[in-house]
């Protein structure tokens, strides 16, 4: 229950469809087979929602997770980013018209927004939306090839709807990014309406049962009540108004899978492939550790344990990172609702930052779970080339990750400013207030809460320097544009050294909110152990302004190592909390009975390549 949340019963529901755990192997099918496996399973998992009166998004979620596992589902971009901006940014008639349509997925939509020559920079978007108050349409266009939508899953095939990011144009005049809501094809015969031009962008690392599709306007009509108008109308007559509201609203989508990325991709698929990659060690036997003995269990060697069980810790710190995360998300978005929008830069800064921070250290750490596995994992029978290709695209999509860590660092710079001019901080920043302690309070007992401490001094002296430096820059006669560009690696540690505080600050309460002495004595060890990983790899951050000294970095390698052994016992069991049934991980590696010889050989006989009257056969005679 640490971890689940109440999904279980939703999970043994989807366990009971028969279709989400038999079939063909997934990394056996062609992408045209993957794609249209994934809709069969789409399809039956809309008749499972009707059936079991599924409507809440979480509730959805913990469904999917059995019914398209590993793969990113199609219905992602739906029911991830076109109900929610249509609830978020519609106005109450708007609500009523579509979202009804689109929880019972008569409608399917997706969010198509970024496009061939422009992603990142949003203000650098061609697609215009021009209202002609003639004939009370907005009138889409694609005026450059650089203009033509790229990206958007769901959009080469599958929906029929879409929300279009357009500049809107009245009389001339340029109104800035609008969302508008598009159909895109025939709801009787699906094909693309008139004036579109549209399609699947082809290949890609992963996301294969994704169609991710290219969308050119020609001068295409919608009406006009299909603007989003909950923070802006355009009336009959063309004349805009806008209510006295942040303009960024309209980038609300955007924060909101960036809060739900860490937990539900970082999260997820770090504890996945931790789940195998340890299960595994537990089960594979290799070499000798004393001769005459018999071969150990490769998790018995400590370089094996250093190289899984800080993973095993970082996946515990990013599961419990991004619940709270969305925890905060859906806080500060009720807040924003009764109008108060004070925390939405906070909120912003915090779901970039983070966002970047896990999806890379997930990245990074299911590639190193892999090597792990040494010849095993690289094959697909392991399942971590699935689980890897899907979470890294967590690093690119909703927005770079660089980028997102330089959103973060802007929002720490304008904090920092504001503390130098008397401003008190609060929330996630309010550390940036106190007096930056230089006396280090780590002994050989290593607290959870000396070891925040550190990383508070860490992230608290990087922000300032990297504010300095800021300064230096433009006092020696840069403008603020390029200081910022000179300052930039500069920054985006600093954003990183704020997540990485950020995250062993909500590991360490979480061990202190837990009552069973047993369970928080072994969460204390992971949440130990992933502190003293991060300041061993960063030990330079740690060391530069004398806040450690080399004897105490000598304390921090002895009590990781003898953390590995402390941790070995339990390693197993605390993969198995995180309760992912087999049908989940999509592996033979990390199959929970432990099986695994036996049904690599099973597998390699099954693949097609060993088809006795294949074309290849015939040209081998
Ligand atoms: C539930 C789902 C779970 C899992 C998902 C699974 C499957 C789905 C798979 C894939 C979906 C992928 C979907 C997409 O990728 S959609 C496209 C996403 N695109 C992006 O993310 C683009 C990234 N770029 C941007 O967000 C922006 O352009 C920008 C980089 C942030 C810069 O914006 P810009 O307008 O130029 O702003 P600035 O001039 O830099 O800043 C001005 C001011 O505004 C503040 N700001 C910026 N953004 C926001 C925001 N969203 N909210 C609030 N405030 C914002 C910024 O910090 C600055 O503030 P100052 O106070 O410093 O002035
Ligand atoms: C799997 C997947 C699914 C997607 N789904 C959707 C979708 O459903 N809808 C949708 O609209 N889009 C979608 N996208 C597009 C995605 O949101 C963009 O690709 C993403 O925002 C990155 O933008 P970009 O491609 O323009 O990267 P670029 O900005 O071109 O990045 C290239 C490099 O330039 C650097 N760079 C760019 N700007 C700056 C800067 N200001 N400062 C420093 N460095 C910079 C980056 O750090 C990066 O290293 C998807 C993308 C992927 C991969």
């Amino acid at each position: 229950m640490l971890f689940k949340g109440g999904g279980l019963p939703h999970e043994s529901l989807a366990l009971q469809e028969k279709l989400f755990g038999a079939g063909p192997d997934y990394n056996f099918m062609t992408r045209i087979e993957r794609f249209k496996n994934s809709l069969v399973r789409v399809q039956h998992f809309i008749r499972c929602c009707a059936r079991y009166n599924l409507h809440d998004h979480a509730d959805k979620k913990w469904f999917e997770g059995v019914a398209f596992p590993n793969e990113v589902s199609v219905l992602g971009p739906h029911s991830g980013m076109f109900i929610p901006t249509l609830k978020e940014q519609g106005s109450e008639e708007q609500i009523q018209k579509w979202v009804p349509q689109a929880e019972k997925h008569q409608i399917m939509g997706t969010y198509i927004q970024t496009e061939l020559g422009h992603g990142t920079f949003v203000r650098g978007l061609e697609t215009t939306a021009t209202y002609d108050p003639k004939t009370e349409e907005f009138i889409l266009n694609s005026p450059t090839l650089t203009s033509i939508k790229w990206w958007p899953g769901g959009l080469g095939r599958t929906c029929n709807f879409g929300i279009v990011m357009a500049l809107l144009y009245i009389d001339g005049k340029n109104y800035g990014m609008h969302p508008f809501v598009v159909q895109l094809r025939s709801l009787k015969t699906h094909e693309p309406l008139p004036g579109l031009t549209m399609g699947d962008i082809g290949p890609k690392f992963g996301f294969d049962t994704v169609d991710n599709g290219y969308l050119q306007f020609n001068h295409f009509g919608i009406p006009r009540e299909n603007m989003l108008m909950k923070y802006c109308q355009v009336l009959k007559n063309g004349t805009y108004t806008k209510q006295t509201r942040n303009p960024k609203f309209s980038y609300g989508a955007m924060i909101f899978v960036r809060s739900m990325v860490v937990y539900e991709v970082a999260g997820q698929g770090l504890a996945k492939a931790c789940t195998i990659a340890i299960r595994y060690s537990a089960i594979r036997r290799q070499s000798e550790l004393k001769k005459s003995r018999p071969e150990p269990q490769i998790l018995d060697y400590q370089t094996q344990q250093y190289k899984l069980f800080p993973l095993l810790a970082l996946a515990y710190a990013v599961w419990f990172t991004g619940v709270r995360m969305k925890e905060i998300y859906f806080m500060v978005n009720n807040e924003i609702k009764q109008g108060h929008t004070e925390r939405l830069p906070e909120l912003h800064a915090i779901s970039s930052g983070l966002k970047a921070f896990t999806t890379s250290m997930a990245s990074w750490g299911i590639e190193r779970c892999r090597l792990a596995c040494g010849g095993h994992g690289y094959s697909a029978a392991s399942g971590l080339p699935k689980i890897y290709v899907n979470a890294t695209g967590g690093c690119t999509y909703e927005g770079e990750n660089t980028v997102m860590l330089l959103q973060c660092a802007r929002f720490l710079m304008n904090i920092y400013g504001g503390v130098k001019n008397g401003r008190r901080p609060s929330g996630s920043v309010n550390y940036l207030g106190e007096r930056i302690s230089s006396r280090c309070t780590l002994t050989s007992e290593f607290t959870l809460k000396s070891l925040a401490d550190a990383f508070k001094h860490r992230a608290a002296r990087m922000i300032k320097e990297a504010s300095e430096r800021l300064n230096r820059l433009q006092a020696s006669g840069n403008d603020p544009e390029d200081s910022w560009n000179l300052n930039s690696v500069v920054l985006t540690k600093a954003a990183e050294a704020h997540c990485h505080y950020y995250m062993v600050l909500v590991f360490e309460s979480v061990v202190e909110s837990v009552e069973d002495n047993c369970v928080k004595d072994i969460l204390r060890q992971l949440c130990q152990l992933l502190a003293l990983c991060g300041i061993q790899e960063n030990s330079g951050d740690f060391i530069q302004d004398g806040f450690l000294n080399n004897d105490q970095l000598e304390l921090v390698k002895q009590k990781q190592l003898s953390l590995l052994s402390e941790i070995r016992p339990n390693a197993v069991l605390l993969v198995d909390a995180f309760e992912f049934h087999d049908v989940q991980l999509g592996s033979i590696l990390g199959r929970f009975d432990g099986n695994v010889y036996e049904n690599l050989f099973k597998w390699a006989k099954k693949t097609p390549l060993n088809k006795p009257e294949d074309l290849i056969h015939r040209l081998l005679r």
